[in-house]
């Protein structure tokens, strides 16, 4: 058994406990015990877990991993600190705010012998198992992805090429190495508006265009066009719903590595593809801000 405790209650946080004290049947998550909660609040209790002093967590020989559930901006600093003192992690991406902090927390789970799990749920909807399937095997001749959403706090969460994170991945994921060729932000800070756009290259030059848009209100959304040899694809498949939740199936893919489950090749390969997206959300960021 691993015992675990979920830091930061919020939407995520929340659901983290929920499927810690309900695993699903049969599966890794069994090998998940919750033994508590951190919040910057005074809670006491949530779904009859308790709350837990940070330091108390850290220093708990009953807590073997560490659920990082918090804002964006407080990642780099709860990682970190589990890390040192010996825990397994899993943190909700982005798992940093910056590819320096990134890096640099790989190379501690690694000293440490630790599991460094970042959730990416994006790659686990049916919307986008079945969208990767219709991808699959096609020429592209040029595409866009379109994300509007409500605004963020980006003292909070960050620069929108780290909060939407979640795209690039969709991006790296379906058409492989990119390289960013131009980046522009527009701002109107009165109304908090807020929309980025990112050009990119895949590996056979063809141009791929991400905007992340966000103003109070906007709903959450993604539109698609991508244009293939064979045709084009602009709609995003109906989804019906994932038969487990997208928190259960990424506690049981952290678990499976807990467990010593998960090959070594899928591991590298699952980390390459994590930093490879932090290293363009880095490099979006550099050319908005000359
Ligand atoms: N929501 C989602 O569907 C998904 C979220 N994520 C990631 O999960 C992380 C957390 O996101 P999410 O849970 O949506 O964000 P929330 O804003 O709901 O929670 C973030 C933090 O804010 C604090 N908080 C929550 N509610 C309140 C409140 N009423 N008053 C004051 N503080 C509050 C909590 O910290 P504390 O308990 O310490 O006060 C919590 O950790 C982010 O990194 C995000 O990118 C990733 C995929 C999906
Ligand atoms: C209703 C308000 C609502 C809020 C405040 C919300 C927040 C929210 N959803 C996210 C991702 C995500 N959120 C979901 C799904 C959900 N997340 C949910 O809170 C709920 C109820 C679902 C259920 C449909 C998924 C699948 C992602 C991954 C990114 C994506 O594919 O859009 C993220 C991470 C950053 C990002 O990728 O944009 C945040 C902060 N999502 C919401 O839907």
């Amino acid at each position: 058994m691993f015992g675990a405790v979920v830091v930061g209650i919020g939407i995520a946080g929340s659901m983290r406990i929920r499927d810690l004290l309900n695993p699903l049947q049969s599966s890794p998550s069994e090998s998940l015990k919750l033994i508590g909660f951190v919040s910057r609040r005074k809670l006491d209790q949530f779904n009859n877990a308790k709350q837990i002093e940070l330091d108390e967590a850290l220093k708990s020989k009953d807590i073997d991993a560490a659920f990082i559930c918090t804002d964006n901006q407080n990642h780099e600093e709860s990682v970190r600190h589990f890390l040192e003192v010996g825990k397994h992690v899993l943190v909700e991406y982005p798992m940093a705010l910056s590819a320096e902090a990134a890096y640099d927390l790989w190379r501690l789970a690694e000293q440490k012998g630790k599991v460094l799990h970042v959730e990416h749920i994006e790659l686990l909807t049916e919307q986008y198992k079945q969208l990767k399937k219709e991808v699959q095997g096609k020429k592209l001749v040029e595409g866009v992805l379109h994300f509007t959403g409500g605004h963020l706090d980006e003292n909070l969460s960050g620069f929108p090429s780290f909060s939407g994170i979640a795209r690039l991945s969709w991006l790296v994921d379906l058409f492989g190495d990119l390289i960013v060729t131009s980046a522009t932000r527009e701002e109107q800070k009165e109304l908090n508006y807020s929309k980025l756009t990112a050009h990119f290259l895949t590996a056979e030059n063809r141009p791929l265009t991400w905007v992340e848009e966000r103003a109070p209100g906007m709903k959450r959304d993604k539109h698609i066009h991508f244009s293939f040899t064979t045709g084009i694809l602009d709609t995003l498949p109906s989804s019906s719903r994932a038969s487990v939740g997208l928190f259960m199936q990424d506690q049981n893919l952290f678990a499976k590595k807990l467990l010593g489950q998960v090959t070594r090749e899928e591991l590298l390969a699952e980390k390459q593809r994590i930093l490879k997206c932090i290293d363009l959300a880095e490099e979006i960021k550099k050319k908005c801000e000359h």
